[in-house]
C-alpha cells in the first residue's frame, strides 16, 4: 500500500463524528448571536424578564449542545481512531509476515518497532484530536466571514485582508516544519535502532566494559534526539506566534475600520461590539487551525515511514497444491549473492535422494548454511532454481513449502511462554499428549519432569532459563510435531557437553527415520555414516560421496578429517588432565 492510499484510507470520512462536530460548532456560533443579542436588548433598554430568561434559557440549551455534540464528535472521533491504529498495526504485521528475508536483512529492528509504535500513534493524535479540531476550527473563521460580510462587507474586508500574507507565510512556515519534521523523526529512528541493540547486545557490552564505546554512541544519539526535540518545539512555536499577530492585524484592522464607520454614523454599537465578538472568535479559530495543521504535516511523514514496509513487494501468493509431495531436493547451476555484490554460492548443483541422510561440510563461510536457507525458500534465488519433487518452490505457496521442509537452526528461537507453547509451535493445535510424545522422543521429558512446573515452566526472554543444549531439543521436539518428510539441521558450532550431544544425537535419529536429512556438520564424526556428503570450499561444492570416498578422492576432506581428529585428541587429553 502506497502513501496515497494509506492516506486516503486513514482520512476516509468519519460522517458522524463530522456531524457532530458541525452541530457543535453551529451551537456555538448560536451562543454568541444570543449574547449580542441580549446586550442590544439591554442598550436599547428593551429587555424584558421574559426576554431574559428566554435568552438564559437558550445560552443554557445551546453551551449544553455545544458541549454534548463536541464530546459525541470526539467520542466517535477516537473510537475511529483507536480501530484505525489497530487496524492499520494489524495490516502492517501481516505485511511483514509476507515480506522475504532480505527485506529484514535491509532495515533495523529498533526501525521497525518504532514505524509499528511510534509512526501508528500519530495516526491516533490525528484522527482522534487534530481532524475533528482541524474541520472545526476551518468551518467556523468560514461562517465567521460570512456572518461579518453580512454584517457589513467592509468590516468583513478588514478582517480578512492579512488572510493572503498569512497564507504565503504558512506555506514557507509548512515547508520548514516539514525539514525538521524529517530530521526529528530520523532521528528517533536512529535513537531507537541503537537503543535495541544496546539492550540485545548488553553481554557483550558488559564484557568490554572498559573499552566498549557503544554506551558513548548511543548517548550521544540521545543528546542528537533531544536537541532535535528542542528544535522542533522552537520551529513550531515561534512561526506560530507570528502567524498569531499576523492574524489579530485583522482585529485591529477591525477596530479601525469599525471606529472609523461608527463615527461617521454608519455603524451602530450593538453591531461594533458584534464585530468584535466575530472577528476575535475569527482569529483564535484560525490560530488553532494552524497548530493542528502540524499535525496534518507529522501525519505525513508518519504515513511516508509507514509505506515503506505496507509499500514493499511480498512475496507472490501462489495457490496451495494438495498434490505436492517429497521426492528429491536439487539444486541447479544456483549461483546466489546476499548484497548483489559477493557470491555466497557459485554455480552449485547437487541432489538431495528422498528418504536419504545427507551432510554439507566446509569451512566456515563456504556458504552450507547458504544452500539451507535457498531450500527453505528463505531468499529466493535469482540464477538457477531449487526444486522439490520436480517443483520449482519459487513458484510455491510458502504453506506448501513450510509443510514440507523443517529446519533446526544453531540459534533456537524461543518465545518468552511455558515449553509446552514453545513446543506446540511445530503444530498448532497439537495436544498435551502429543507435546509430552514429542518431548520424549527429543529426549527432553526427563528434564521437563524435573522442573517444579513441568511443561509449564517459563523458558525466559529468548529461552535464557534453558541451557544451548536444551533449547536445541525443544527445536527437535518441535520438528517432531511439524513431521515435515525434509529435516534440515544446522549443527551447533559451540561445544556442547558430551552428555547434552549424546542426547541431541538420540533426538535427532528419532527425528529423521523415514525423512530426508541434510546436516550442516561441523563435527565430522557424526557423519561417517551419512548416504552422500557434499564438500563445499569458498561458495563452490568441490567433492561428493560417501566418507570413505571422500577420504581417497578429496584432499579438502582429508585435512579437515584430520583437523577434527587433533581437536577430538586434544579435546580427550584436556580431559584427561582435568581428571588426573
Ligand atoms: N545474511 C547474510 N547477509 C550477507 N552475507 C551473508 C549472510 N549470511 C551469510 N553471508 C555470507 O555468505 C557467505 C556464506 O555464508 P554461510 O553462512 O552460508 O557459510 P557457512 O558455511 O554456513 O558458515 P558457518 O560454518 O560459519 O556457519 C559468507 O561469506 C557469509 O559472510
Amino acid at each position: 500500500m502506497d502513501t496515497k492510499i494509506l492516506t486516503k484510507q486513514i482520512k476516509a470520512k468519519n460522517k458522524a463524528a463530522d456531524s457532530y462536530m458541525t452541530v457543535s460548532v453551529l451551537s456555538g456560533i448560536a451562543t454568541t448571536f444570543l449574547v449580542v443579542w441580549l446586550v442590544n436588548l439591554f442598550i436599547t433598554e428593551q429587555a424584558s424578564i421574559q426576554k431574559i430568561i428566554l435568552a438564559g434559557a437558550g445560552l443554557c440549551l445551546l453551551q449544553a449542545m455545544k458541549a454534548i455534540f463536541y464530546a459525541l464528535g470526539t467520542g466517535r472521533a477516537h473510537d475511529a481512531a483507536y480501530r484505525s491504529l489497530a487496524e492499520i498495526r494489524l495490516d502492517i504485521v501481516s505485511h511483514l509476515k509476507k515480506l522475504p528475508l532480505s527485506f529484514f536483512q535491509k532495515r533495523k529492528t529498533g526501525d521497525l518497532a518504532n514505524i509499528i509504535n511510534h509512526d501508528v500513534e500519530q495516526i491516533e493524535i490525528y484522527l482522534a484530536h487534530a481532524q475533528p479540531e482541524i474541520k472545526i476550527t476551518l468551518l467556523l473563521p468560514l461562517l465567521v466571514t460570512l456572518a461579518m460580510l453580512v454584517l457589513d462587507w467592509r468590516l468583513g474586508l478588514a478582517l480578512v485582508a492579512p488572510f493572503p500574507v498569512m497564507v504565503l507565510y504558512q506555506k514557507v512556515v509548512y515547508k520548514l516544519w516539514d525539514k525538521t519534521l524529517k530530521r526529528y523523526n530520523q532521528s528517533t529512528k536512529e535513537m531507537s535502532e541503537d537503543l535495541i541493540e544496546y539492550i540485545s547486545t548488553m553481554p557483550a557490552i558488559k564484557a568490554f566494559a572498559t573499552d566498549e564505546q557503544k554506551t558513548d554512541a548511543v548517548l550521544t544519539r540521545m543528546r542528537s534526539y533531544i536537541s532535535w526535540v528542542k528544535k522542533i518545539m522552537y520551529t513550531v512555536s515561534v512561526p506560530l506566534s507570528m502567524v498569531q499577530m499576523l492574524l489579530e492585524i485583522g482585529l485591529v484592522l477591525v477596530v479601525i475600520v469599525g471606529t472609523g464607520l461608527m463615527i461617521s454614523g454608519q455603524l451602530s454599537l450593538i453591531r461594533f461590539i458584534l464585530a468584535l465578538i466575530l472577528a476575535n472568535v475569527f482569529s483564535s479559530s484560525l490560530i488553532r487551525y494552524m497548530s493542528f495543521h502540524h499535525a496534518d504535516i507529522v501525519l505525513g511523514r508518519s504515513v511516508e515511514s509507514i509505506a515503506t514496509i505496507t509499500g514493499e513487494n511480498p512475496r507472490p501468493d501462489y495457490p496451495r497444491d494438495p498434490s505436492l509431495g517429497p521426492g528429491n531436493i536439487e539444486l541447479r547451476d544456483v549461483t546466489f549473492s546476499y548484497d548483489g555484490r559477493e557470491e555466497a554460492l557459485k554455480e552449485v548443483s547437487l541432489t538431495f535422494r528422498e528418504n536419504t541422510i545427507n551432510a554439507i561440510v566446509g569451512s566456515s563461510g563456504s556458504g552450507k548454511s547458504t544452500i539451507a536457507s535457498l531450500i527453505m525458500g528463505f531468499w529466493p534465488v535469482e540464477q538457477g532454481r531449487v526444486t522439490i519433487g520436480g517443483k520449482n518452490i519459487a513458484a510455491m505457496n510458502e504453506g506448501d513449502l513450510s509443510g514440507l521442509v523443517a529446519i533446526v537452526q544453531q540459534d533456537t528461537f524461543l518465545f518468552n511462554a511455558t515449553i509446552a507453547e514453545n513446543i506446540r509451535i511445530g503444530r498448532a493445535g497439537a495436544s498435551r499428549s502429543e507435546i509430552m510424545e514429542a518431548a520424549q522422543k527429543a529426549r527432553l521429558h526427563e528434564m521437563i519432569s524435573e522442573l517444579p512446573e513441568g511443561y509449564d515452566t517459563m523458558v525466559g526472554e529468548g529461552g535464557a532459563k534453558l541451557s544451548g543444549g536444551e533449547k536445541q531439543r525443544i527445536a527437535i521436539a518441535r520438528m517432531m510435531l511439524k513431521n515435515a518428510p525434509i529435516i534440515i539441521l544446522d549443527e551447533a558450532t559451540a561445544a556442547i557437553d558430551p552428555y547434552n550431544e549424546h542426547l541431541i544425537q538420540e533426538a535427532i535419529t528419532n527425528l529423521s527415520q523415514n525423512k530426508t536429512l541434510i546436516m550442516i556438520a561441523h563435527h565430522l564424526n557424526t557423519i561417517v555414516n551419512a548416504d552422500q556428503i557434499i564438500v563445499m570450499d569458498a561458495g563452490r561444492m568441490i567433492a561428493r560421496g560417501k566418507h570413505r570416498e571422500l577420504l581417497d578422492t578429496c584432499p579438502l576432506y582429508q585435512e579437515m578429517v584430520q583437523a577434527q581428529k587433533k581437536v577430538d585428541h586434544w579435546e580427550i587429553k584436556q580431559s584427561q588432565e582435568v581428571w588426573t
